[in-house]
């Protein structure tokens, strides 16, 4: 789902109402009517109380005739709206409708002291996408005490007083909420670290938006969701062999780390590919033949290290850097490796120190195969392409640096962003902060293998690879607990989560 700017939903709101032969108020209406049934799917609207803080714009009308539709479901209501001499259209066409079914509202102001009804639900309308510069600091007491009230907040599509997609200053007044339900696309900067402690979580409700219109408007951005996995979906043909599902390499492990090599072979097994080989120094050899008797185990002269890599010809996929180290004699054999071989119709996943390496030695870059995949944390992308001043600043420069390089990059994080060679970044949906354990990244780099070997090509098996890594890790997390999950637990769970994905 393409992720669009002010503008472009602007855009959109306008296209839509044309194809559609319908009018904007019946968008606000259609939006009302989301949260309100989602507000049903989640608790018993008529034994409960809102209080709704609405502002001048369309935002502020969503609230209005939101809290039209939970005065009709007899719930507790309480409306404020914004005292002002210029409403938008569909704000007014809201307060008269509000005023002939003689449903009470209060005026407020930059010194009103609001009286939010006690363990009521918050609901949050002041500015929406249509926020052109920051709240001037007069509305900061109404700002402050929604904040500083006990309330659950919930933000209409936005909270209020953040950007859709630029940053704001640290002293802008913001709200903090609870659970943000945004209209149809998720707007950029509920996807950007920086904002966490205002968006907290976000729903994504469908006002029937026209699609079309969305998929027309040029944005290189996109967010990742469970409607786009059916289109993944691959049938394992009757006839088949082992062969037409990959011969995967994994190139990897040092001493006390052919652990992470181990993590990575197993899930490149797990998500489907056909053969898998190990290349790990001799210190592995038991290891592997014990821990992983399906994987063939090829080793090293070291015994401790990597220090010649191995003839690569019979293997399309190839993953490099799982615990491998990056002792002088391992970059020598990487950059023999790359120099010495035709790789350009190989397949190639490069992650930890295997991307440590091309940043210690740069011009190694240049010898990749085009779109070979590489999957940095944070840590690991800033060797690679030095530091970003904040996350908007980190988008474009891994943007230009994947179309400079022909490279795919996977920035992994709390939401992984998949930079496509051609530009193009997928936020991910799946995965939750149990993820955040030790070789869980290995396991990521084995799933992309695993589907790279397959029939995906390298942007299909990297944006999907990701969800699937976060989704096994959302199934361990519903059985075991977000704390309990371990990296095996993630690759135990790639068959469930295949299950749930494709039946
Ligand atoms: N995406 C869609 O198709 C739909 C959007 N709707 C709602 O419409 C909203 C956008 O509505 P609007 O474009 O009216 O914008 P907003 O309701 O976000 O508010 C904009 C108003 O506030 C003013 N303003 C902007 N920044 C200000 C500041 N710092 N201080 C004081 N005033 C400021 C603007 O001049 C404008 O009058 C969305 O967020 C959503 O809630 C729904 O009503 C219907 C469907
Ligand atoms: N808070 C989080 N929420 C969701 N996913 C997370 C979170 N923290 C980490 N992850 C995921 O876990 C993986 C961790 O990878 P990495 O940092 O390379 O770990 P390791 O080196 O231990 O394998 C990444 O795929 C990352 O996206
Ligand atoms: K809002």
């Amino acid at each position: 789902m393409k992720i669009l700017s002010p503008e472009q939903l602007k855009r959109v709101e306008t296209q839509t109402i044309t194809i559609q032969d319908i009018e904007l108020i019946n968008l606000m209406e259609r939006a009302a009517n989301a949260i309100l049934n989602w507000l049903k799917s989640k608790i018993d609207v008529s034994k409960n109380s809102f209080t709704i803080i609405c502002g001048v714009g369309n935002n502020g009308g969503d609230g209005l005739a939101l809290g039209r539709l939970l005065w009709e479901e007899k719930a507790n209501v309480k409306i404020y709206l914004q005292k002002n001499n210029s409403y938008s259209l569909d704000n007014l066409t809201n307060q008269k409708r509000l005023k002939d079914l003689k449903i009470p509202f209060e005026y407020y102001d930059e010194t009103t002291k609001l009286e939010i009804i006690p363990n009521s639900i918050l609901i949050d309308a002041i500015f929406g996408y249509g926020l052109n510069r920051p709240i001037g600091d007069e509305w900061k007491p109404i700002i402050d005490q929604i904040n500083q009230s006990p309330n659950t907040v919930i933000s209409v599509d936005v909270p209020s007083g953040l950007f859709c997609d630029q940053l704001n200053s640290e002293k802008d007044p913001i709200v903090e909420s609870e659970v943000t339900l945004t209209f149809q696309t998720p707007k950029l900067s509920l996807l950007i670290p920086e904002n966490q402690q205002y968006v907290n979580e976000f729903e994504i409700l469908d006002i029937s938006l026209d699609l079309e219109s969305i998929e027309k408007e040029d944005s290189q951005l996109g967010y990742f969701s469970m409607n786009y996995v059916p289109q993944f979906y691959f049938k394992r043909p009757k006839f088949s062999h082992k062969y037409d599902y990959g011969n995967v390499l994994v190139i990897g492990g040092s001493y006390g780390k052919i652990g992470a090599s181990l993590l990575a072979a197993k899930a490149v097994f797990k998500s489907g590919a056909g053969l898998v080989t190990m290349y790990v120094p001799k210190c592995g050899y038991s290891v592997i033949q014990t821990a992983l008797p399906e994987a063939m185990v090829q080793t090293d002269f070291s015994d401790e290290m990597i220090t010649k890599f191995p003839n690569v010809e019979r293997y399309d996929t190839i993953v490099i850097g799982p615990g491998m180290g990056t002792d002088e004699k391992t970059y020598r054999a990487f950059e023999e490796f790359l120099s010495e071989n035709d790789l350009s119709d190989k397949k190639l996943i490069i992650d930890a120190d295997g991307i440590n390496l091309l940043s210690n030695h740069p011009n190694l870059l240049e010898k990749l195969p085009k779109e070979t995949i590489l999957t940095p944390h944070d840590k690991e992308l800033e060797r690679l392409i030095g530091s970003w001043e904040n996350s908007y600043d980190k988008i474009e420069k891994i943007q230009s640096f994947v179309q400079s390089h022909e490279l795919v990059i996977v920035a992994k994080g709390f939401i992984t962003q998949t930079f496509l060679a051609n530009g193009e970044a997928y936020f991910n949906s799946s995965g939750n902060p149990g993820m955040a354990t030790a070789g869980s990244g290995d396991v990521l780099a084995g799933i992309i293998a695993g589907l790279y070997a397959k029939q995906y090509n390298a942007s299909e098996a990297a944006i999907f690879g990701v969800f699937l890594h976060g989704f096994s890790g959302d199934v361990a997390s519903q059985q075991l607990g977000e704390e309990s999950i371990m990296a095996t637990d993630l690759i135990n769970y790639i068959p469930v989560a295949f299950k749930t994905l494709f039946g």
